[in-house]
């Protein structure tokens, strides 16, 4: 045997193994590099018997690193301790079947665990989800908790605000949207979207006309869409005038979520996509194409508008996101066109799906219990009466108790995302109750679990805007309803949300008496699928 001339850390890692195998030839020398250490490695292998003898070695050391693996983490873990099934503290595939095989499913799983193990759960080797609607602890801005990475790059924008880890870097790249986000930025944004919703109008008093049924998930889609496109950088994508409402481009979301669930477990899936020729992606699924086309589209117009903006030095009311973003005081290497491209595709994918369901869904259950339609209508036109027939402001609606409950309603049964929200504190343990949760570990909290929790909210699947009229029930509930999320990643988005809920409701159920076609709420509306995979698939 040659001398061999290994040491990486002070570890004569070659002295090792040749003890390990001292039977073997060793034949050759070869020089690699490690993470930038130069190491002089030689290769086992014994010619008369190539390639059995390595193929030996991996057949044996796989096996152990598993074994000694499964051992470490049912056994020594510092998660071991906590309550859950042995197969989710194993192997991250058990959420990879439930996430990517059956799409979007792990969070159905998850409750039936809770139901199993009470209120904290190990659902993989290095994550717990805990299911108590008064925790709060990883929410408080005070504990300036990061996002977890591996679950927020699914949504490839770990550039942009919304996947942001680390909670200062958040803020730094938050902060410059706010502004633009306030109850009054959208209050002046009023006018447009009571156009779009204008237009929705008129393509449903055009459907009376012919009596032709209305897809309304992908209209309040697309409505959505317009108002976000307009909002952010004043042109509307116009979806709403699309003879089918763009149900492609519905359809491209949610092929998006399940890419991105993929994208999660292997890293590579959007940029695999984003490389390979549209001809080829059209093959795997013309979906797919509409998404790549929509980033295409997204990065021009910021392209466009960074240009437009190019020398202004204002620090006056920003005409765009994207000026907002330029002439904040935001670094200047966030300022990148990449970056600030990453954020407006985040701003304007977060903000249709999300919007879209949620009005939608609120509208199927109006319409599938028609006294709690005609009773909005009737409040809706006394209002207008009181009014003199003016049809009443975003202000004005919000002072209708019967809206807002509906409104309230809505957000809570429809909980347009439904997946977990992992956050990690890499600096302190968190605790819950008698649990001490180790720095640096992943805790998630599921929104829709709370928001279907019938200690709280009893019959949770029955839609009940009555729950929300009487004020003191009102104030003990609104804690618990948080379909925008909570502390420093709450929604950017969440008043313009608003503001298209209560115009759209009050000008659809003042004008129109609606009815169900061909819709069920087990196949059209209940949500099987994490995050915006509605649809029974
Ligand atoms: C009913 C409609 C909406 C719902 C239910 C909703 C829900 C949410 C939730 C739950 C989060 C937090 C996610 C997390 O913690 O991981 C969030 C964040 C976000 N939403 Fe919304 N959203 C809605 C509408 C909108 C709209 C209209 C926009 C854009 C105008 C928008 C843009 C965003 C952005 C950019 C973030 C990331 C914020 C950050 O981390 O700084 N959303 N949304």
């Amino acid at each position: 045997m040659e001398s061999i001339k290994t040491t990486v850390n002070g570890w004569n890692i070659m002295e090792s193994i040749k003890t390990a195998v001292s039977s073997w030839n060793i034949m050759e020398s070869i020089k690699t590099t490690v993470d930038g250490w130069s190491i002089n490695m030689d290769v086992l292998y014994s010619p008369s018997s190539w390639p059995i003898r390595p193929l030996s070695l991996v057949a044996m050391i796989i096996p152990t690193y598993l074994i000694l693996l499964s051992i470490y983490r049912l056994y020594f873990h510092p998660l071991a301790k906590f309550p859950g099934p042995k197969l989710p503290a194993l192997t991250g595939l058990y959420e990879f079947y439930y996430e990517c095989i059956l799409g979007g499913r792990y969070f159905e799983e998850i409750l039936r665990m809770h139901e199993q193990y009470g209120p904290i759960v190990r659902i993989r080797p290095d994550e717990l989800h805990v299911n108590d609607p008064d925790w709060n602890e990883p929410f408080k801005i005070s504990s300036r908790v990061s996002k977890w990475h591996w679950y927020y790059r699914a949504f490839g924008s770990s550039q942009a605000s919304f996947g942001t880890v680390d909670h200062e870097l958040h803020r730094i790249r938050r902060s410059p949207q706010n502004p633009y986000f306030t109850v009054a930025e959208v209050q002046k944004f009023e006018p447009e979207i009571e156009h779009i919703v204008g237009i929705l109008c008129s393509r449903l008093e055009e459907a009376k006309k012919t009596g032709e049924p209305v897809n309304i998930s992908n209209a309040t889609k697309s409505l959505a869409t317009d108002v976000v496109t307009e909002f952010a950088f004043h042109k509307s994508y116009n979806l709403l005038s699309e003879p089918d409402f763009a149900a492609g481009n519905h359809n491209m979301t949610r092929t998006f979520a399940l890419v991105a669930t993929w994208h999660r477990h292997f890293g590579f899936i959007l940029q695999l996509f984003e490389a390979m020729p549209r001809w080829f992606v059209a093959l795997t699924d013309p979906s797919a194409v509409a998404m790549l086309d929509f980033f295409d589209d997204i990065e021009n117009q910021t392209k466009a508008l960074i240009a437009k903006h190019k020398g202004h030095t204002g620090k006056d009311i920003a005409a765009d996101i994207v000026q907002q973003m330029l002439d904040s005081d935001m670094p200047e290497v966030e300022k990148n066109t990449k970056h600030l491209m990453l954020e407006v595709r985040t701003i304007v994918a977060a903000g249709t799906e999300t919007s879209g369901n949620t009005l939608s869904v609120t509208i199927f259950h109006l319409v599938a219990n028609p006294e709690k339609a005609l009773r909005l209508k009737e409040e809706l036109l006394e209002a207008q009466k009181k009014n003199h027939g003016v049809p009443l402001t975003y202000q004005e609606l919000l002072q209708l108790p019967y809206l807002n409950a509906v409104v309230s309603e809505g957000l809570r049964i429809s909980t347009s995302g439904a997946g977990r929200h992992p956050r990690i504190n890499p600096r302190s343990a968190m605790t819950y109750k008698s649990w001490t949760i180790p720095a640096g570990t992943p805790v998630s909290l599921t929104q829709k679990f709370i928001h279907e929790n019938p200690t709280i909210f009893p019959n949770p699947r029955s839609f009940s805007p009555e729950r929300w009229v009487n004020a003191a029930d009102r104030k003990r509930l609104e804690k618990y309803l948080t379909p925008f999320g909570r502390g420093s990643r709450v929604c950017v988005g969440m008043n313009l949300a608003n503001a298209e809920m209560y115009l759209a409701l009050a000008r659809i159920f003042a004008s129109f008496d609606l009815g169900l076609y061909e819709t069920n709420r087990e196949d059209d509306i209940d949500q099987y699928h994490d995050f915006i995979k509605d649809f029974k698939l």
